[in-house]
């Protein structure tokens, strides 16, 4: 019994003890279980924020690639109208280049151009003019052919974009990603079971996929299909796209389930597609830089083209000048007050400096002069290319500079200036150049300078040197004498004189224009609704220059005429009521006979009608005479005086055919004795034996 209860008492320690070293073993394990817990519950949500975070960060760069790709889509457009803008810049060139070469050959034909160089014995230089303007014309369609080609480029690129191109970091992404799902799945059973379940559901639905597709391409082979099914093959394409997407699914679970990386191979269609990117980025900024190329190419070729057809224009007026055409300028003012009121739109524009246009109604109608002088061109300006007419009136020619243009335009402005001689026109500028010159050459000959200044008031010529109520150098006229008769005469050189005039002579040019300022005082002047200060009369100045020679002894008689000429005016604009409608009509009468003239002249008609009226034949030796002329026709810019403005470039143009036939007044020492032998005799003085 004792000893069955040692043994008893044994085993029960035993069993204590095992029961102590089991209930600790389950002690350690319930703690291991709760730390394990524990840390499943850490890993799963770093795992949850990671996944987050690559969400966060794939959404991003998404977002960055699409932008992307939307910038690189409207940077193509852009550089497609960029392209399409060069190219219509190219035609229009090229359209002005045949309008050019068509006028060229035009003139050729007609045979009076001075290009027509065969006819002045010169084929030679005749084709050489020709060589840059067909060498531009074939470099302008080498351009537009390259810029076709860029075209059809970028719209082949624009158009293949409706196939997704996967931006370069997805195939660096991919296999991360992949590691990274991976690994959720070995941490969490869940996720393997979750991730188990789905690779059954896609082999299920590729198999049913493969199997559709295979049962449909059967039917196919069996049928002959009808129309409709070879026109709309959709049903095809969308079995082979549901069979791809369940390959690249299940590709994509087993890389997961196993932790493999995606071989190079399908990586590389990635990077293939990314490379595709990069080379059309490539391609697109080789056509930037293409076309850039072009543009600079382009804007030479017009630079090139502009110099040439301003320098042809110059040489053409040069080669006018010197056939004996009349010269003839424009000048457009700012637009006035009375414009700005009626809305001040701007019809008329500079083109060059020997080109103005017009936009009419009926399209842009564009004139040509010797210079053209926009309404920022000042006095100055103006009066530099003036200035050798007078050299040549110093020289002995008839020389003749008159403004013409409707009421307002800025006649007055042009020659005389603005009432307080700030800006002074080219009246007051000719009589210091005149004196300058006379002066630099005072060595050598000996000047004598008087002049007459008359002024056509209805009709009637009127002495403005015998002031009426005139002071200073004006003759004051004897208050019961007949009023002198000023007539218009030639002499048999054919220069106009006024018989009867007053002539004062000038030592200087204050002097000169002492005697202009007191004769102006004396003008016909008043206010309209189109011009305050209007000329009612048309103003004629004639400065007579004698110059003798004091080597040989020859004399040489220049005249220098300046005319100033009343406006054309429809009196329903300027208001013109009683005597000022008497004025405007006359001023009207006189400027039509003057439209005559220019017309029989510019027409080459054998009979010229100068008897018409007074101002007509004032002008006589001036259009189609001896003088060298220059006419400065004034415009207005605004639409208000569009009809107006259209009709003085007509005219304008026409003046410009005229050709006149300048002559020097050169006499030789001794005829020039003679003539002052019967001035002598006839005024009644003595003459010695030695001066005949
Ligand atoms: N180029 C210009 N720059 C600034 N002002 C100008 C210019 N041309 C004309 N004007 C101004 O326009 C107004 C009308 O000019 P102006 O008297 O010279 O015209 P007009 O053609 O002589 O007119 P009318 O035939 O009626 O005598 C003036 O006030 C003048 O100062």
């Amino acid at each position: 019994m004792n000893a069955l209860k040692t043994m008893l008492a044994l085993y029960q320690g035993k069993v204590e003890q095992k029961d102590k070293e089991w209930h600790q073993k389950v002690q350690a394990l319930t703690a291991l279980r709760e730390q394990l817990l524990e840390e499943q519950g850490v890993e799963r949500r770093r795992c949850k924020e990671e996944a987050q975070q690559w969400h966060r960060e794939k959404s991003k760069m998404l977002e960055l690639f699409s932008s992307r790709l939307d910038l690189l889509n409207s940077h193509q457009a852009s550089t497609l109208q960029e392209l399409q803008m060069a190219r219509q810049e190219v035609g229009k060139v090229q359209e002005m280049l045949i309008a050019a070469q068509e006028q060229r050959q035009e003139a050729a034909e007609e045979g009076d151009s001075p290009e027509n160089n065969e006819e002045s014995g010169n084929p030679a230089a005749c084709s050489e003019q020709e060589l840059p303007l067909e060498g531009a014309n074939a470099r302008l369609e080498e351009l537009k052919e390259s810029l076709y080609q860029r075209e059809r480029e970028i719209t082949e690129l624009l158009g293949e974009e409706g196939s997704p191109i996967l931006p370069p970091p997805c195939a660096t992404l991919l296999p991360v990603l992949i590691q990274k799902a991976h690994a959720i799945c070995l941490t969490v059973p869940e996720a393997r079971t979750h991730l188990q379940q789905m690779i059954e559901e896609n082999q299920a639905s590729l198999l049913q996929a493969r199997d559709k597709l295979e049962q449909f391409k059967k039917t196919r082979e069996d049928q002959i299909p009808t129309e409709e099914e070879t026109a709309n093959p959709t049903e095809l394409s969308a079995l082979e796209e549901a069979v791809v997407e369940g390959e690249v699914i299940q590709m994509a679970l087993n890389y997961i389930r196993t932790g493999g990386i995606p071989v190079k191979r399908e990586c590389d269609a990635v990077e293939a597609e990314a490379e595709g990117v990069k080379t059309v980025g490539q391609q697109l900024l080789g056509l930037q830089d293409q076309l850039k190329q072009v543009k600079e190419e382009n804007k030479k070729v017009i630079e090139n083209y502009t110099t040439e057809r301003t320098l042809r224009k110059k040489f053409y007026n040069m080669v006018e000048d010197m056939k004996g055409k009349i010269r003839v300028f424009c000048r457009i003012r700012p637009v006035n007050r009375a414009e700005a009121a009626q809305g001040g739109v701007v019809v008329v524009e500079k083109l060059d400096d020997y080109s103005v246009a017009v936009e009419t109604p009926r399209g842009l109608r564009e004139f040509q002069f010797d210079r053209v002088f926009s309404t920022e061109s000042s006095q100055e300006e103006l009066f530099q290319d003036t200035h050798r007419m007078i050299q040549s009136a110093i020289d002995g020619f008839n020389v003749c500079i008159f403004a013409y243009g409707q009421t307002g335009s800025g006649k007055t402005f042009t020659m005389v200036g603005d009432k307080e001689y700030r800006s002074p026109g080219i009246m007051p500028r000719a009589f210091t150049a005149m004196f300058d010159i006379i002066k630099d050459n005072s060595t050598r000959f000996d000047c004598k300078v008087s002049a007459y200044m008359l002024e056509l008031y209805n009709d009637q010529l009127q002495d403005l040197l015998v002031g009426q109520a005139g002071e200073g150098p004006a003759t004051q006229a004897p208050p019961h004498a007949p009023p002198r008769r000023v007539e218009i005469k030639r002499n048999r050189k054919g220069v106009v004189f006024a018989q009867g005039a007053e002539t004062k002579q000038a030592t200087s040019a204050p002097e000169l224009l002492a005697l202009f300022q007191q004769a102006c005082a004396n003008r016909h002047i008043s206010s309209t609704k189109m011009n305050s200060e209007s000329s009612r009369s048309h103003l004629i100045m004639g400065i007579m220059v004698e110059s003798r020679n004091l080597t040989n002894g020859s004399v040489s008689c220049g005249k220098l005429s300046l005319v100033d000429l009343a406006g054309s005016e429809r009196a329903a604009k300027t208001g013109a009521k009683d005597h000022q409608l008497k004025e405007a009509n006359s001023i009207n009468k006189s400027l039509s006979a003057l439209g005559d003239v220019i017309s029989a002249l510019s027409s080459e008609l054998p009979h010229v009608p100068y008897r018409n009226s007074k101002l007509t034949q004032v002008m006589q030796d001036s259009l189609g005479g001896n003088a060298k002329t220059l006419m400065i026709v004034n415009i207005s810019p605004s639409q208000y005086n569009m009809d107006e403005t259209l009709t003085s470039l007509i005219y304008a143009t026409r003046v410009k055919a005229i050709t006149n036939h300048a002559q020097r007044n050169l006499e030789s020492k001794e005829i020039a004795a003679l003539k002052e032998v019967i001035l002598k005799l006839k005024s009644g003085q003595t003459v010695e034996e030695e001066e005949v």
